[in-house]
C-alpha cells in the first residue's frame, strides 16, 4: 500500500548523519518526523544538541526503547557498526528501514567478520537486505524492508567503474582507487586522529590495504562485472569538513580510449538526476557536491597511452550517507525520487 506520508524515526539523530538527515527531510513533502532517538544524549531537545536546527519543530531525542513503532512507517538507522544489528535484529517486521551503518552490505558473513572483527549477530534480517546504492539496485530496493545504505568513499567509487566494468570498457584487473575524505565522515564523537590538532595543515592515508570499503567495493563492482573484481583503494583524511574525491585509474580495454569511456559514462547516467558526468577533459572539485546529492563524474586521459583518469565527487554526508538514504526511502515508498532532495550545491 502506497503512503500519503511516511511517519519517520531517526535512530541516532544527535550524530551528523541524523543532522543532515533532519536537513534535508525538513524540505520532503512527504515525510513528517515523528521519533529521534539518543543514547547519551537521550532527553535532550534538538536545538540543544543543534542550535542551527533549533527553530524546526521536532520531538526530542529519546531512547530507542521508548519509540512506539507501531506509529512508524520508516526507520532511518544511524547508529556505530556492531550497535546496528543488535537494534535491528529486534525490530517488530514492519517499519521499512534504511540503514546508514556498514552492519548489512556485506553478504559474506565470514567477509564481514574479517573486517568488522567481530561475529554477524542478526544473519536472518542481513539476508534481507539490499545495497543501496540507489541508481544501480533501483528494482530490489523498492522490494526490500531493509536497505544497506552504501558507505562514502564506496558510492564515490562505484558510480564512475559499474558502468565501465558492465560495457567492458575497462581492464578489470588494474583498477586503482586514490580516495580523499573530510573529518566529518569519522562521526561526531571526537577520537584522537579527528582532532583539529592531528588532521589540519595535512594529509594522511589511513587503512592501507585493509580498509573495509575495499570489500565492499569488490562485492558491488563483481554484482555487475560478471566476474571477480579486485581494486586497489587507499584512502586518505584531509583537513575539510566534508566531501570525498576519488581520484580513479583505469587502463583501457582494447578499442576504447578516454573520449569512449567518457562517452559511455555520460550515456550510462543521461537520464539520472543526481549523477552528472561533465564535458570531456572537465573535472569536480568538493565543492561543487557540498550540501549536494550530487555525484560529479570527469573523466581525463592519462599522459601515459592507453589508460584514463577519472575523478567523482560527492558529499560525504549527502550522496554519501543521509541524501542517498532518503533516495532509498523515497524508492522502497513509491515516492519521486528526487523528493527533499533538491538542494544545490553551497559554494564556495
Ligand atoms: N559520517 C559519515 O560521513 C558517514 C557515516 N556512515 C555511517 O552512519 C552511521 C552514523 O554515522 P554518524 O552520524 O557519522 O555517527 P555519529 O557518531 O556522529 O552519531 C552516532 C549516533 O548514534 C548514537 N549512538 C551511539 N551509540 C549508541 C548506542 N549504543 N545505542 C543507541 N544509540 C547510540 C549516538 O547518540 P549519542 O549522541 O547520544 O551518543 C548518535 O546519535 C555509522 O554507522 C557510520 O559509519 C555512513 C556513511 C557516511
Ligand atoms: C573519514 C572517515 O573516517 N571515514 C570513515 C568512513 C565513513 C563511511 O562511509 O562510513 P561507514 O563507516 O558507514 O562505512 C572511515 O574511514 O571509517
Amino acid at each position: 500500500m502506497l503512503l500519503e506520508r511516511a511517519r519517520i524515526a531517526i535512530f541516532g539523530a544527535s550524530g551528523y548523519t541524523g543532522a543532515e538527515l533532519l536537513r534535508l527531510l525538513a524540505d520532503h513533502p512527504r515525510a513528517e518526523i515523528r521519533a529521534l532517538t539518543a543514547e547519551r544524549q537521550a532527553g535532550k531537545s534538538i536545538g540543544e544538541v543543534f542550535p542551527h536546527l533549533a527553530t524546526y519543530a521536532l520531538p526530542d531525542l529519546v531512547k530507542i526503547a521508548d519509540v512506539d513503532l507501531s506509529a512508524i512507517d520508516v526507520v532511518f538507522c544511524c547508529l556505530p557498526h556492531a550497535t546496528t544489528q543488535e537494534i535491528i535484529k529486534d525490530l517488530p517486521r514492519g517499519p521499512k528501514v534504511v540503514d546508514l551503518s556498514a552492519d548489512f552490505r556485506l553478504r559474506d558473513p565470514a567477509l564481514y567478520e574479517r573486517y568488522y572483527g567481530h561475529a554477524h549477530h542478526a544473519l536472518e534480517a542481513q539476508a534481507d537486505a539490499v545495497y543501496g546504492l540507489s541508481e544501480h539496485y533501483r528494482q530490489a530496493i523498492e522490494q526490500t524492508w531493509l536497505v544497506a545504505n552504501p558507505g562514502c568513499y564506496t558510492t564515490a567509487s562505484e558510480l564512475p567503474l559499474i558502468p565501465l566494468l558492465k560495457s567492458n570498457a575497462i581492464n578489470p584487473d588494474a583498477i586503482i582507487i586514490d580516495a580523499k575524505s573530510g573529518v566529518s565522515g569519522a562521526g561526531r564523537d571526537a577520537k584522537v586522529g579527528s582532532l583539529f590538532t592531528e588532521v589540519s595543515e595535512g594529509i594522511h592515508p589511513y587503512g592501507v590495504a585493509t580498509h573495509r570499503h575495499g570489500p565492499e567495493i569488490e562485492q558491488c563492482l563483481t554484482d555487475f562485472a560478471g566476474r571477480s573484481i579486485e581494486v586497489i583503494f587507499t584512502p586518505h583524511l584531509v583537513p575539510m569538513s566534508r566531501g570525498i574525491l576519488a581520484t580513479i585509474y583505469v587502463r583501457n580495454a582494447p578499442n576504447f580510449d578516454a573520449e569512449a569511456i567518457h562517452a559511455r559514462l555520460a550515456e550510462a547516467y543521461a537520464d539520472e538526476a543526481f549523477v552528472n558526468v561533465m564535458p570531456f577533459k572537465s573535472l569536480p572539485a568538493t565543492r561543487h557536491v557540498r550540501g549536494s546529492n550530487l555525484c560529479l563524474i570527469g573523466v581525463h586521459p592519462s599522459r601515459v597511452a592507453g589508460q584514463t583518469i577519472i575523478v567523482s565527487a560527492i558529499d560525504n554526508l549527502v550522496k554519501g550517507a543521509a541524501g542517498q538514504a532518503i533516495q532509498n526511502m523515497n524508492i522502497q515508498n513509491g515516492f519521486a525520487e528526487h523528493l527533499g532532495l533538491t538542494q544545490q550545491p553551497l559554494f564556495p
